[in-house]
């Protein structure tokens, strides 16, 4: 068994995509600081919508298999070398936006017993032994099927982990600060005319938007802008980038940060840690 470096860090994504938007910037930068990072991503996105014309043609499996590839060029562009597919490719499908009747297919993540999709996380988990786990807040940042349930699935894994002789250290929730958000649609606002997107997003369009002071961890990946906006791109489907702004299918223009921030929801934050191995003993883990 090859030996894993001293510092693992999981991350639990909805769709190919959510991963470089959420945390491209902390995955490239952990990356490259020789960090463990594992991607766990729930569904292959085949129910989203395309926005190149020339794509439009992928629909269900098809879609599928090509955002696969999609996701496949954005972990390269990270420097990430480990990333699942939960339940193997093709297990959970995507359950589609919240109230539309695709969130009644049997087969589509919306639907999946929570227990046995923590069952097959916990498996990545006792395999990697990570000490720090990210993934969305019990709305799945923004309401989507697929993202309160990559939540549900997550934290359950933590505690069947656990069960199973693997306690991860920290748990940490995707957030954006309020302030951070309203000064960079004020920027945005400002920059729209000059920019190749016609409207701007609702700051209720960013998931994760809580008050400042329920963020524990601003982690800076200036440093690696290039390689998030690059995996952003990958994901040409479903993301339009004009840095340092994007937009999904909708066409609605917003901030892409490289600071990305993280609330602290299970473990010892350090105060005003910008790190999210802070405070870990590390020595001789595995
Ligand atoms: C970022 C994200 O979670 N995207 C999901 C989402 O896609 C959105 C959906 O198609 C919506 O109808 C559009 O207006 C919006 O622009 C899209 O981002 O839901 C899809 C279907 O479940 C999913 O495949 C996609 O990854
Ligand atoms: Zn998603």
């Amino acid at each position: 068994m090859t030996e894993l470096p001293a510092r693992r860090l999981l991350l639990v994504h909805a769709h190919p995509d959510d991963e470089s938007i959420n945390n491209g910037a902390t995955m490239a930068r952990y990356a490259a600081e020789g960090v463990h990072v594992t991607l766990v991503t729930c569904t292959l996105g085949e129910r989203g919508e395309v926005i190149p014309a020339g794509l439009r043609h992928l629909t269900g499996p098809a879609l599928g298999a090509h955002r696969r590839g999609e996701l496949a060029e954005a972990v390269r562009a990270l420097g990430v070398g480990d990333a699942r597919l939960l339940g193997g490719a093709g297990r959970y499908g995507d359950s589609g936006m919240m109230g539309i009747a695709d969130n009644d297919d049997p087969g589509c993540f919306w639907q999946a017993d929570v227990d046995q999709a923590a069952g097959h996380l916990a498996d990545v988990i006792l395999d990697v032994r990570p000490q720090v786990l990210v993934t969305y807040d019990d709305q799945g940042g923004y309401g989507h099927p697929d993202h309160i349930q990559a939540h549900r699935v997550a934290m359950r894994a933590v505690d069947l982990a656990a069960e199973r002789g693997h306690r991860i250290d920290k748990v940490y929730w995707n957030r954006v600060p309020r302030t951070v958000v309203e000064a960079a649609f004020a920027r945005l606002e400002d920059e729209l005319p000059v920019l190749p997107f016609d409207k701007s997003a609702s700051m209720d369009d960013v998931p994760g938007v809580v008050d400042d002071e329920r963020v524990t961890t601003a982690v800076d990946g200036a440093a690696h802008a290039a390689a998030k906006a690059a995996a952003m791109r990958a994901h040409a489907t479903q993301i339009d980038v004009a840095e340092p702004y994007f937009a999904l299918s909708n066409e609605l223009a917003q901030p892409l940060f490289t600071t990305e921030y993280y609330e602290l929801v299970r473990g010892t934050a350090e105060p005003g840690e910008s790190d999210l191995f802070a405070g870990l003993d590390l020595e001789g883990t595995s």
